[in-house]
């Protein structure tokens, strides 16, 4: 890979037709030499084109560039010179007058065309163009709406617009359309100035096999119309015109500095490219890998001989750089082609499934937005649950009150209930006894008739002899005919049966069980005259009552005659002769009150609870009731007070006759009867036994 210097061509172009119309230069076509005429200075090109000569030599000098292009290496060709030079008519010319880029053009596509119509080995190609312009320091792009872009400090054309062309006419076409937006203005030395440097750059791959490799060539022309450089003395312009002036002057001045390095470098220079845009596209062609031709046009009317030198002196400096232009080819072989292809189609199928995988990703997006929304509503839905969750727990808080209160309230109503009905169970009871007490008051008015009655019978008292039959028999087994039968006239009611010890009559004087010999005088009130219920008959008898305790003392029964046997005696002595003597007599003592005169003979049988009690309805209730399978009869007896159960007597001895439940065993006697009074009341009749099992709650 030889180096070769930058080919310098200098095209000096007519003289204008301005009064002073003398050149500044004289030209040796033969050796190429101009020599200032100011001073005298030479300076060398590589060719020199005089004011006359025409386009197509022009471009008949620098076919080799193409021509190296065209088979895969970099070209460059740029025009510099003052404004109004010539540069544009170089480079571009006109319709009728082609400059170099057309020419170019026109040439590469031909060229292509040929080899790939005539070659054997595959041959294609490709082209693509790229417009650029740098306009005060920034560059547009012109095929794509002249946007500006930045340029890549690797890959110059990285963001540029790049269009593929298929035929010279096409890529003129889109050539012109990019150049049209160029910035132009006519100034005083131009009409069509041009305010920014040009950058066209066609690029070429070529393709093609040989011995089963594939050989890619991948070459740049780069073609490029400075903006010229502009001295103010001669330019007249205005201030835009000027800015863009000193712009320019700046953007030449940076790219005859970077010439000036590439050829006399400081040790370890770094060449300053990117000092500016136009270095930084030109980096390639300067120094690089590249040919690279540059055409310097000369205006050489004396009047601009300063700019004329200006311009030889960058010819001469960029004549001396060197370039190392490479071929750009690249062989690949059929295996790594087909990996290639095969790397192509997995990139195929990874950009499918990339798309995709982006559909799905669009699906999941919308999958995990609706779970999102329907979260929302859960949590919306929850929310109100713990709402009413929280009123429902208030509701049942309150209702937990309010049925504690109810709670309270029935057992306050209950207590009411139980008190009403103890107060009704009471005033039952008072009526009762109001009751009981006007029947014993009625009780007591018989008695007080009877006792008058008797008392008038007895005025003739008779003395009494006890009947020994009598005395000796049981009152349970036989004396039931001997004894009579109570009537209305004899018998007090049941009522005074059933009075209660502490309403027994109280005995006034001589206390019973006396051991004296004279006969025992009672006063009414140590006796009372009673019946008592005996195996289904009322028994007439006298209750003899002890005077500190009013206990019964001693209870006698209805003898044959007009006297009284004691019960008891009679039982105890059962057989024995000696109880014939304890009697009594209800007679009138020597004051004609009413007593009971007892026998002569020694009392001595123990003292007896009263023997019966008669009870009235409520205070005892008879039942059927059921135990198992059996349907029994039940009197329950009650406490006259409280209506509490006093004792539960079990039916036997016929359909009127109970035996204590809870005694039987204990106490055969234990027993009650429902009957009539003697006044033909029902009533309840107690065993005259006592009864001492425990009393029973209902
Ligand atoms: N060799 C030439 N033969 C005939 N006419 C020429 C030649 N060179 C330049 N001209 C004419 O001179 C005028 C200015 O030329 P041109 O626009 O190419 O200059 P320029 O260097 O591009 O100027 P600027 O830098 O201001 O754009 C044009 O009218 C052009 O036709």
């Amino acid at each position: 890979m030889a180096q070769e210097n930058v080919n310098v061509v200098a095209r000096i172009r007519p003289l204008s037709n301005e009064t002073n119309d003398e050149t500044c230069i004289k030209i040796d076509p033969v050796s190429s030499v101009i020599t200032l005429t100011t001073n005298e200075k030479q300076f060398h090109m590589d060719k020199i084109f005089e004011q006359n000569a025409p386009q197509e030599e022009i471009f008949e000098y620098i076919q080799p560039i193409i021509a190296a292009v065209i088979n895969g290496i970099h070209g460059t060709i740029f025009a510099y010179g003052q404004t109004g030079s010539g540069k544009t008519h170089t480079m571009i010319g006109s319709d009728e007058n082609h400059g170099i880029i057309p020419r170019s053009i026109e040439m590469i596509f031909i060229a292509l065309n040929e080899q790939s119509k005539n070659r054997k080995d595959n041959f294609k190609f490709k082209i693509s163009c790229t417009v650029l312009q740098i306009y005060c320091e920034k560059t547009y792009d012109l095929l794509n709406g002249n946007e500006k872009i930045e340029i890549h400090s690797r890959d110059i054309l990285k963001n540029a617009k790049e269009v593929e062309v298929k035929s010279s006419n096409e890529c003129m076409k889109i050539l012109k359309c990019g150049l049209e937006k160029r910035k132009v203005s006519g100034t005083l030395m131009n009409e069509t100035s041009s305010r920014s440097h040009a950058i066209l750059t066609l690029t070429l791959k070529t393709e093609y096999f040989k011995e089963n490799k594939k050989h890619e060539r991948i070459s740049r022309l780069n073609m490029v119309d400075l903006a010229g450089s502009e001295n103010r003395n001669h330019t007249n312009n205005n201030k835009t015109q000027n800015f863009e002036g000193a712009n320019i002057n700046k953007s030449l001045s940076t790219l005859g500095q970077v010439i000036r390095e590439i050829i006399n470098p400081f040790p370890n220079q770094v060449i300053s490219y990117r000092s500016s845009k136009l270095t930084m596209i030109l980096r390639d062609s300067l120094g690089g890998n590249s040919k690279t031709t540059v055409i310097v046009n000369i205006h050489s009317n004396s009047k601009y001989a300063t700019e004329t030198k200006s311009t030889l002196n960058f010819a001469v400096n960029v004549k001396n750089v060197k370039n190392t232009a490479i071929l750009q080819e690249f062989i690949t072989s059929k295996e790594t082609l087909t990996l290639k292809a095969e790397v192509q189609r997995l990139g195929g199928e990874i950009d499918k499934l990339k798309t995709e995988l982006g559909k799905e990703k669009e699906i999941n997006q919308t999958v995990v937005e609706k779970v999102v929304q329907l979260q929302r509503i859960v949590d919306e839905k929850d929310n109100k649950i713990n709402t009413l969750e929280n009123e429902t727990f208030e509701l049942e808080e309150d209702k937990n009150k309010l049925e504690l209160e109810l709670k309270k309230a029935n057992e306050k109503q209950k207590k009411c209930e139980v008190e009403i009905a103890e107060m009704k169970q009471m005033i039952n009871g008072l009526q009762n006894e109001n009751k009981q007490m006007k029947e014993k008051v009625q009780a007591l008015e018989i008695i007080n008739g009877q006792m008058k009655n008797q008392r008038d019978a007895d005025d003739n008292y008779e003395q009494f002899n006890i009947d020994s039959d009598c005395i000796s028999g049981d009152i349970n087994c036989g004396d039931e005919n001997e004894v009579p039968v109570p009537t209305d006239e004899s018998v007090p009611s049941g009522k005074e049966s059933d009075s209660k010890e502490k309403e027994m009559p109280v005995p006034m004087q001589a206390s019973p069980g006396s051991t004296t010999n004279q006969s025992n005088i009672m006063n009414v009130k140590n006796y009372r005259l009673g019946t008592e219920y005996i195996h289904g008959s009322w028994v007439k008898h006298l209750y003899i009552f002890d005077s500190d305790d009013k206990t019964m003392c001693y209870i006698y029964t209805k003898g044959s005659k007009n006297y009284f046997v004691c019960n008891k005696c009679k039982q105890i002595n059962k057989g024995k002769q000696t109880a014939q003597t304890v009697s009594a007599t209800i007679a009138s003592n020597e004051n004609g009150e009413e007593c009971v005169k007892l026998g002569e003979i020694e009392h001595v049988c123990q003292r007896q609870k009263f023997p019966q009690t008669i009870i009235y309805k409520p205070d005892y209730k008879l039942n059927k009731e059921k135990y198992g399978n059996k349907v029994d009869w039940r009197l329950h007896v009650f406490d006259s007070n409280d209506k509490k159960l006093y004792y539960n007597y079990k039916l036997c001895y016929g359909d009127k006759t109970f035996q204590c439940f809870s005694c039987k065993r204990k106490n055969f006697f234990v027993i009650a009867h429902l009957t009539t009074d003697e006044n033909g009341k029902e009533c309840c009749v107690l065993s005259a036994q006592k009864h001492q099992c425990k009393i029973q709650k209902l």
